[in-house]
């Protein structure tokens, strides 16, 4: 084998493949040599490797051939350590009836070594997001189930998952969790997860460099097809074509498609009825906002993470419980406050206390304020227990009225900003020690008593609808 061989192959892929094409996939690639009759390459990525293969391997191959070495199969490995530790999965290889077809398109014969899904054309998967740590509550646990189900083997049962749902509301965490749980007990699938604005990049770019096939050829080879936040494809009408081909074609070979939206399918703007109806077709679920409970849970759970990174950190009782009760409008806000917190601790040596939390997040929980008023729930709560207002704000200490009473003193204090005294002033004038008693009974009550913990929940839902 001469020493130039590559370069001479190098010199006529340029030229038959064109300079762009031939900076994006070739120059990155390494020359390993000719041997019995296999020329080794190496790229610095498995997309790369698995792109060069199906789409320039033969050219390639008969280039090497015209040089004088006769090859008859090209082998691709990654230039990283890291990946090429991930198992070799030979072009011959059988593949379960959910995943056949995808080695079969390599045009020529080759052994790519399968990316961990990461390495895929899409985005990241982000380690964090993994079914262990999704919390699942009453909101959100038909997602979680059907997520679940669609990374279970076997045939696929209903195509498209349609998730759709408000900002920060584990969309995107269900997507990774299947891709993850997919990659863990499946490793031969190829899962494919982007963004609706990511694929329709790839679209783009297929167009500008003239490789519609290209882009074909790898969207319609994949097993699993994620695509998040699809409503930007709506008013975009090529991209929204080709997408609708895309997702027939996997359809049509039972492959699974898994897609995320902020609003379900008939409410996406500018988007083909045909398309809506496809979108339709499998199972849509709605990702419902999350309950006091879900955040709580949330909270805790994110709260280990975060004891982890900076040990030592002390929260006093009750924290978790006024931020789930205080901050409702999205997971992420909620995440952002509990990171907040832990960094400042740590950073000024402090432990979490009530005080120091209020300070902390007070530009969160100011954004979060629901605006309800004292009036507002003694009113619900008068009406709630069947009680007279002037009850809940007289003297009587019957268990009928103080406990409602204690229950509208823990709103107003966790729902309102009114401080204690305050709030002891519009009941009756009493002290701000009353009201300190009654959020503690009413507390340690919602632990052991789930009717008190239901009637609390439903009195803070109506007041902040
Ligand atoms: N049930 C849950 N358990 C654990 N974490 C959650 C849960 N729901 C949401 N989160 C966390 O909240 C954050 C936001 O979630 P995610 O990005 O999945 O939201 P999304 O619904 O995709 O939002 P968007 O529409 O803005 O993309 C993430 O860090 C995620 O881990």
């Amino acid at each position: 084998m001469s020493a130039d061989l590559w370069p001479r192959v190098c010199e006529e892929l340029r030229i038959v493949i064109g300079q762009d094409a031939f900076s994006h996939w070739i120059d990155p690639l390494q020359f390993r040599g000719c041997e019995d009759g296999v020329a080794r390459l190496a790229a610095p990525t498995p997309f790369i490797g698995n792109w060069v293969s199906q789409h320039y391997g033969e050219r390639i191959q008969k280039l090497i051939c015209k040089s004088g070495t006769p090859v008859v199969r090209l082998d691709f490995t990654v230039l990283d350590q890291r990946m090429a530790r991930a198992p070799a999965v030979p072009a011959n290889s059988e593949k379960p009836a959910r995943y056949a077809g995808a080695a079969a398109q390599a045009p020529v014969a080759t052994s790519i070594v399968r990316p961990a899904d990461t390495e895929l054309p899409g985005s990241p998967l982000d380690p964090k997001y993994k079914f262990d740590n999704f919390v699942v509550g009453k909101p959100n646990e038909l997602a979680h189930a059907a997520a679940r189900r669609v990374s279970e083997p076997g045939p696929v049962t209903f195509n498209p998952l349609f998730l759709y749902g408000g900002v920060g509301l584990g969309k995107t965490h269900l997507m990774h969790a299947i891709a993850w749980q997919i990659q863990e007990t499946q490793p031969e699938a190829r899962v494919l997860y982007l963004s609706a604005e990511q694929f329709m990049y790839r679209f783009v770019q297929a167009l500008r460099f003239k490789d519609m096939h290209g882009f074909k050829q790898l969207f319609r080879s994949v097993d699993v097809l994620m695509v998040d936040d699809v409503q930007f494809i709506g008013g975009k009408d090529s991209t929204q074509e080709e997408f609708f081909h895309t997702f027939n074609a996997l359809v049509d070979q039972g492959r699974q498609i898994v897609i995320t939206s902020d609003r379900p399918p008939n409410e996406i703007q500018g988007i083909e009825d045909r398309i809506i109806s496809r979108l339709q077709s499998g199972l849509v679920v709605d990702v419902h906002p999350t309950d006091y409970e879900l955040r709580l849970g949330i909270l805790q759970s994110k709260a280990e993470a975060q004891a982890r990174l900076h040990p030592g950190i002390e929260v006093d009782h009750g924290i978790f419980e006024y931020l789930a009760m205080r901050i409702s409008s999205n997971v992420r806000v909620l995440e952002g406050a509990l990171t907040r917190l832990f960094a400042f601790a740590s950073l000024v040596g402090r432990r979490i206390d009530m005080e120091m939390a209020q300070e902390c997040l007070s530009d969160i929980l100011r954004a979060s304020e629901r605006k309800v008023t004292i009036d507002e729930i003694i009113r619900k709560v008068a009406e709630h227990y069947n009680v007279r207002m002037a009850d809940l704000l007289g003297p009587r200490r019957a268990r009928s009225v103080s406990r409602p009473r204690q229950v509208a003193m823990f709103l107003s204090k966790n729902l309102t900003t009114k401080s204690l005294p305050e709030i002891g002033r519009r009941f009756g004038g009493r002290d701000h020690t009353t009201v300190i008693h009654a959020v503690k009974k009413v507390e340690e009550l919602r632990t052991i008593d789930a009717q008190i913990s239901d009637d609390v929940e439903l009195l803070r839902r109506m007041l902040e609808a």
